[in-house]
């Protein structure tokens, strides 16, 4: 993907929930960035895909879509827009890694400068975990089959991540279809 004029920033964001109704609350994404200003524009956004819970804790399958945004925003704001979603949809804190009504993650941020880079514990950037999740990498494979990771290791092809990862993570993310409505502006 070409970079984003100075003063924009593109960001890749990971959206699942498995509490209440995930579809519907999934739609609010897309259209809750698209509503965050005038500046923001929702540039892809992947099929839902259905997904093996990750990180141990025995709950329901999850829902995820990861979406591209670019805007004019500093990585925080991107990271507020996403938080202040999660309260829409009610969201609690309880077990990590637990049920969610609604997740945002921030995966990347991109800027003229190159990609942000974080250790910062309230946003670490790209996510530290990103690399690790079948459900991250194949829904933002769908939207940009060319996408790149920077990892500890530098820049990785999230194509070549995603085939390292174990074939029972991969299996256990399987796309049911598009979202009920078009963020696509
Ligand atoms: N890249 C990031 N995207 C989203 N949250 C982040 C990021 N980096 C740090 N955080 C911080 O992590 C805190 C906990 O987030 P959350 O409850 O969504 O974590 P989690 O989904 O349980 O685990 P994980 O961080 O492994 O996805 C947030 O309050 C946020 O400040
Ligand atoms: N498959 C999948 N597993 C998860 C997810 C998620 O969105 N999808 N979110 C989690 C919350 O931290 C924990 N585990």
């Amino acid at each position: 993907m070409s970079t984003p004029p100075v003063g924009h920033s593109r960001v890749v964001l990971s959206a699942g929930s498995n509490i209440g109704d995930p579809m519907a609350t999934l739609a609010l994404v897309p259209d809750g960035f698209a509503a965050a200003g005038r500046d923001i524009r929702v540039v892809a956004v992947s099929d839902v895909y259905a997904t093996a819970p990750w990180g141990g804790v025995a709950q329901d399958d999850f829902c995820n879509i990861t979406l591209i945004v670019e805007g004019t925003r500093q990585p925080h704001e991107w990271l507020r827009i996403g938080a202040d979603l999660e309260d829409q949809a009610h969201r609690t804190r309880e077990v990590r890694w637990g049920p969610r009504t609604l997740d945002v993650d921030v995966i990347t941020v991109d800027t003229a400068g190159g990609t942000v880079r974080s250790a910062d514990p309230t946003l670490t950037l790209p996510h530290p975990r990103a690399y690790q999740r079948a459900f991250v990498l194949l829904p933002w494979l769908q939207i940009d089959p060319d996408a790149e990771l920077f990892t500890d290791a530098g820049p990785r092809l999230v194509a070549e991540l995603s085939a390292a990862l174990p074939a029972d993570e991969r299996d256990g993310v399987r796309r049911i279809g598009p979202l009920s409505r078009s963020a696509l502006r």
